[in-house]
């Protein structure tokens, strides 16, 4: 079905005004936009994607995107015949599975999203933590391997590239005193980068509609009471963990809003932003 057979000249005209304050409103802000790797996986919507973000851009917000891409990496392990394994959402990362970290998320999985949002007209460049001495790290757990923990965020970087109407493009890898790197979940990098830039939403995008209920329901809103009980009783588990810890450390840092939102939805991520709709799961910082 054609787009133009669901909606009316009319109804298109009132969701372009419906955009007005809201692009005033965050003209200038940042936004950290975590593409998880789950939601990269169709070539249409991963054009869509880039083409939200290229048009944010040009509304005058400035985007910075953290990208996954777990899936990506699985498939190469498997090329190698390994296996990954997850500890609490964390991949247990050895030196062998760092270097396909790299080479998977630093190359393919970013010159990806960077070419996409070229095509789409923005000026998109990629980098990984070591870029301009982004993400410092040490490791987070002996047993995870090279799994890094943020030691220090210099955002300056980001910042630069912001200025010169760059949309910056990270691979969530970091690096340590002797120069050694570290395989960071990116749902922590996106977290602790719109925090330290002090971002006005940090939206994440998944496979998922957002936190699900036991039942399966989508919950709209979460609290920190409520996060505290799904999480005891095991509801919020496996690459959730991560996502909703860092969900809660940027909602507490003053981050103004944290939604978990359903990146196979054409589109979403811009209908969020910009109208008055919510979509997916708001974390709240009470
Ligand atoms: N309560 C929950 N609600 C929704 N998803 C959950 C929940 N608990 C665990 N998950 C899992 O978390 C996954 C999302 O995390 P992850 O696989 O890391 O995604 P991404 O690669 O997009 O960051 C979902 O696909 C789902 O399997
Ligand atoms: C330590 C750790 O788990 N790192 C992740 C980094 C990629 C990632 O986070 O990708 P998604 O957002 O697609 O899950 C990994 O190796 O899979």
């Amino acid at each position: 079905m054609s787009s133009s057979s669901v909606f009316s000249s009319q109804n298109k005209a009132a969701i372009l005004a419906q955009a007005l304050p809201y692009i005033r409103q965050f003209h200038g802000k940042t936004m950290v936009i975590k593409y998880g790797g789950n939601a990269m996986t169709e070539p249409a919507l991963q054009r869509a994607f880039a083409e939200d973000v290229v048009l944010l851009k040009l509304v005058g917000i400035n985007p910075v995107v953290v990208h996954g891409g777990g899936p990506q990496i699985e498939t190469a392990l498997k090329r190698l015949g390994k296996k990954g394994e997850f500890v609490q959402g964390m991949r247990v990362t050895d030196a062998e599975t760092m270097e396909v970290v790299e080479w998977v998320l630093a190359g393919e999985v970013q010159q990806d999203i960077v070419g996409l949002i070229n095509q789409a007209g923005g000026k998109a460049v990629g980098l990984t933590g070591r870029d301009g001495g982004m993400i410092r790290a040490k490791t987070l757990n002996p047993e995870l391997g090279q799994v890094g923990d943020i030691t220090a965020i210099d955002p300056s970087v980001v910042k630069a590239l912001q200025d010169d109407q760059f949309i910056p493009v990270i691979s969530p890898i970091g690096f340590g005193e002797a120069n050694e790197s570290y395989n960071i979940n990116a749902d922590v990098v996106a977290a602790r980068l719109a925090m330290v830039l002090q971002a006005e939403k940090l939206l994440m995008l998944s496979n998922i509609p957002g936190v699900l209920d036991k039942q399966g329901q989508l919950l709209t809103e979460l609290t920190m009471k409520r996060i505290d009980e799904l999480t005891a009783d095991g509801t919020i588990s496996g690459g959730m963990i991560p996502k909703i810890a860092g969900a809660v450390d940027a909602a507490r840092s003053g981050v103004n809003a944290v939604h978990i939102i359903d990146g196979r939805v054409p589109h979403a991520m811009l209908l969020e932003i910009l109208t008055g709709d919510a979509y997916g799961t708001m974390i709240r910082s009470h």
